[in-house]
């Protein structure tokens, strides 16, 4: 039940009271921190405000108990007060329309006579508004060959390539996940090379299915150009300060992948979020903007699918996704040749989100992995899904607490049309998001 209005500094999103697990109609003005203070200061004509994390949300409802899109008074009075009229999952979709209306409309600017010299510092930041590119935008089905699991090649390049799978990440400083410069080349000259053996099968058709009460697997689910974004963005952020390291636990063991966290930093030392990164002092990256609209929609869809079987099934919606405002989103990156991660339970966040079960919410992008998930802590008991690029897997709900872990990850695997683009090394990234 969510749409998703992306500007440079803040984004919209609506739920109404279908939404079970939120228990109450609401929607929803969402800023950034930055904005946050100052809308804190500036006060709102809303009917009330809560303040989650580093979130405002402004909310209320109209008679019929659906959410009405309130807006406050630094957002132009075209939308104001307008209903969002709508059935269940009717509302992103309206929602969508009327979002994509208030960015495209000239008139939806802000203007100095709504203004009060205090908003300005706040309205300067609503210039250039941008849908993200993807929005409404229809799923494109690539047609990408594919090696099979476990292929070698034998070229010169392949030779140099299958080297970058052992290659030792811990040694490698400031962490870039793309090949650049020679290795790049080399990189794509291996994947010609896998294109023209003609063994590849094709992939690529968008499905889901419940794994399990409160676990969906949104298969293919990100476009083929939200993965290259998603590349490009996490190698840009990851070589930065706040990027990529090699976390380790508090008794020294290091993890088998690279990590960067945005929003909050997760430390595994002490297995809590903070603001500054504690081993190195870095500020924590901003979630960038676009992927909000992408969980929002990934939400959306998956109690869209548990709505359907509760139709067939007549349940009661019991196994809905508890909708998260995700103010964390962990970026792990996996090499081909070693990334692993044991079971575990995500429970570092707050004892809201965690009595909640509000969803975690996590993308996949280039080679696949074994995914293991449970209810003990115990490899043989669990069961496997493989995670390939362009997943989304939610669990919340009754899923909230299972064990999950990473036994493998599969070489060879990613669409080489997304390394050829982007140089992504061999490996994995993943990004999960949480309410901490
Ligand atoms: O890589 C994955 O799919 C899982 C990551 C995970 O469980 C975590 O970061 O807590
Ligand atoms: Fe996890």
């Amino acid at each position: 039940m969510v749409g998703i209005l992306t500007a440079r500094e803040f984004f919209i999103t609506t739920m109404n009271n279908s939404s079970r697990s939120l228990r109450r109609p609401w929607s929803a003005l969402c800023i950034s921190r930055e904005a946050c203070r100052r809308f804190r200061t500036l006060g709102t004509t809303t009917s009330h405000v809560i303040n989650v994390g580093q979130l405002c949300n402004f909310s209320s409802s109209d008679k019929d108990g659906n959410a009405e899109l309130i807006m406050v008074d630094s957002i132009p009075t075209l939308y104001k007060n307008q209903p969002l009229r709508h059935s269940a999952m009717g509302a992103d979709v309206n929602l969508k329309r009327l979002v994509s209306k208030f960015a495209s409309d000239p008139s939806s600017s802000l203007s100095a006579k709504n203004d009060s010299s205090s908003l300005s510092g706040f309205t300067n930041q609503l210039d250039g508004l941008l849908l993200p590119t993807h929005f409404g935008k229809k799923r494109k089905t690539a047609h990408m060959k594919k090696p099979n699991f476990g292929q070698s090649y034998s070229t010169s390049a392949g030779a140099n390539y299958n080297s970058y799978l052992s290659e030792d990440l811990s040694k490698v400083k400031g962490f870039d996940i793309c090949f650049s410069g020679s290795k790049r080349s080399d990189a794509v000259q291996y994947l010609n090379a896998v294109l023209s053996t003609g063994t590849c099968s094709h992939k690529f058709e968008a499905s889901k299915c419940v794994l399990r009460p409160g676990m969906v697997l949104l298969k293919n689910h990100l476009t083929y150009e939200e993965q290259v974004e998603i590349v490009r963005t996490c190698r840009t952020l990851g070589v930065g300060p706040g990027g990529f390291y090699q976390p380790e636990y508090k008794d020294g063991t290091k993890l088998d992948l690279q990590m960067m966290c945005l929003g909050l930093n997760w430390d595994p030392k002490r297995l809590t979020y903070e603001f500054i990164r504690s081993v190195d002092g870095c500020e924590v990256p901003s979630i960038p903007r676009p992927l909000f609209c992408q969980i929002c929609d990934a939400m959306a869809n998956a109690n869209r699918l548990f709505e359907k079987e509760d139709e067939l099934f007549e349940k009661e919606g019991e196994d809905r996704l508890p909708f998260l405002i995700a103010n964390v989103c962990i970026v792990n990156f996996y090499s081909a040749a070693t990334g692993r991660l044991g079971l575990h339970q995500d429970c570092s966040e707050s004892r809201r989100s965690l009595n909640e079960r509000l969803s975690v919410v996590s993308f996949s992008v280039g080679d696949s992995a074994e995914f293991l998930y449970g209810d003990e802590r115990d490899e043989c008991k669990a069961d496997k899904v493989i995670l390939e690029s362009g997943d989304v897997l939610l669990f919340g709900g009754e899923s909230r607490h299972i064990y999950h872990g990473v036994s493998s990850i599969i070489p060879n695997t990613a669409p080489k049309k997304l390394l050829e683009e982007t140089g992504l090394r061999p490996g994995r990234l993943n990004l999960t998001f949480r309410e901490a």
